[in-house]
């Protein structure tokens, strides 16, 4: 395939020509061979495909929630072209043979993929570290969907553990001894906000990054929601995400959302959202990952105490952040480094997150200047709601996964075969 005429994240226009798996070619005026496909990307941009280091597609166990296939059909939609599952499935991913069997299930998979393994009482670290583990992760230090939450020295066991072999731990951090008890008694959205506090979240960061350095170990640090997280985590020298929820929504949208903007950690204020923002925007913070986290509207549609916490955000987040490049709020580099580069870099992706001859083929053209409002019913996502709904956003064109089309939308919507491949296995 030869796509003429792309402008690319550092806003040169090239020829990109791709060769079985990889990109063989950059360059200017490439000539066509007769049995290539040629696209004409004049006036389009292209992005290497997003790196979503946090997904929950919810099998084996609650595929009524998600499916491989269905959650990487929305992935590819959204220009997603690897994606990380994490293991509060059921059961849980925490041993070699549950790892296993997850692998199988994600063979349905339209993008590449990455598994973690899961910590709790009953884990099996050696079967875990023999398998092509991605990372660990998400570890819970507060209860989530799934209850997994740990206690402070299996946390600092798994810890060493993972330092040991030289792999990385990613931290759900919230500290349960923050909770605000007293918002129990309110009934309204905004209660979420207020039980699980900016300080639950503040003081499990500092916590956890301690452990890690006490064990010359690293973290990543999932779902930060506060600018103070953001800096503990960048000063301690460990890594950190940010979700599209915390960086386009805050507590002002929960009236209109209700249950469906409850997640884990919760929405933050519009004064904290705008500092994430700036973080983002500026480089601290490392990458954006969705912790795509789908449940039903019937699952949703429950009191503020009772509703499942999580929205979903695979097939909205490149296209979120491609409305700010368009608005002029975010750059081009910028967001294929929070994407792509990064989360490659940190983890240890050699072949990906890069438009550069020899890397994998992994790439999204979209029309930066053709924005559509966010439709959730239009998402593929099995769970067909979106927190996101009548947000302008820029949707790919074309998706391609090491050099196959997985997703492509000029006339009409067409998804190609399964070919994701385990990012560890190769
Ligand atoms: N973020 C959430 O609110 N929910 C996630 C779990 C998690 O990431 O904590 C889920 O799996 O539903
Ligand atoms: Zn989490
Ligand atoms: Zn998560």
């Amino acid at each position: 395939m030869l796509i003429t005429d792309a402008t690319l994240p550092d806003g040169r226009t090239r020829d990109v020509r791709i060769e079985g798996e990889t990109i063989a070619e950059i360059g200017e005026l490439l000539s066509t061979t007769a049995e290539e496909r040629s696209i004409d990307a004049s006036g389009k941009r292209l992005m290497p495909g997003m790196i979503d280091v946090h997904v929950h597609f919810r099998q084996p166990g609650y595929s009524h929630k998600e499916t491989w296939a269905s959650g990487s059909k929305s992935a590819a939609a959204g220009g997603v072209t690897t994606v990380v599952d994490q293991p509060n499935t059921d059961p849980p991913t925490i041993d070699g043979e549950r790892f296993d069997h997850k692998s199988e299930l994600a063979a349905d998979s339209l993008v590449d993929f990455g598994i973690n393994g899961g910590v709790t009482d009953e884990w099996q670290p050696e079967e875990l570290f023999a398998r092509p583990l991605f990372a660990l992760g998400e570890v819970f230090l507060a209860d989530s969907t799934g209850n997994m939450g740990i206690d402070a020295d299996l946390f600092a066991d798994a810890v060493s553990r993972a330092s040991e072999r030289d792999v990385t731990v990613t931290v759900h951090a919230e500290d349960a001894r923050r909770f605000n008890e007293s918002a129990r008694e309110r009934d309204d959205a905004d209660a979420w906000s207020a039980y699980r506090t900016p300080q639950a979240e503040i003081d499990a960061v500092r916590r956890a990054c301690t452990v890690a350095n006490d064990h010359d170990a690293r973290i990543h640090v999932a779902h930060t929601s506060t600018p103070e997280a953001i800096d503990i985590a960048a000063d301690a020298g460990m890594t950190c995400e940010v979700t599209p929820h915390h960086l386009f929504l805050s507590r002002n949208d929960l009236p209109e959302l209700g249950t469906f903007g409850r997640m884990n950690p919760p929405l933050r204020r519009e004064n904290r959202r705008r500092k994430v923002f700036e973080r983002v925007a500026d480089g601290t913070v490392d990458m954006i990952a969705t912790d795509h986290a789908p449940h039903t509207r019937e699952e949703k549609d429950a009191s503020i105490w009772e509703a499942p916490s999580g929205v979903p955000g695979v097939e909205t987040a490149l296209p979120l952040l491609l409305n700010e490049a368009r608005e002029g709020n975010l750059s081009y580099e910028r967001i294929r480094d929070l994407t792509a580069a990064n989360p490659a870099a940190v983890f240890g992706l050699s072949n990906k997150g890069r438009i550069e001859a020899g890397f994998d083929a992994d790439l999204v053209l979209v029309d930066p200047d053709d924005p559509r409002p966010i439709r959730g019913e239009e998402t593929h996502t099995n769970c067909d709601w979106t927190p996101f709904e009548g947000m302008d956003a820029v949707f790919p064109e074309l998706t391609t996964v090491r050099g196959t089309v997985v997703y492509e939308n000029r006339h009409e919507e067409l998804f190609g075969e399964p070919v994701g491949e385990n990012v560890r296995s190769a």
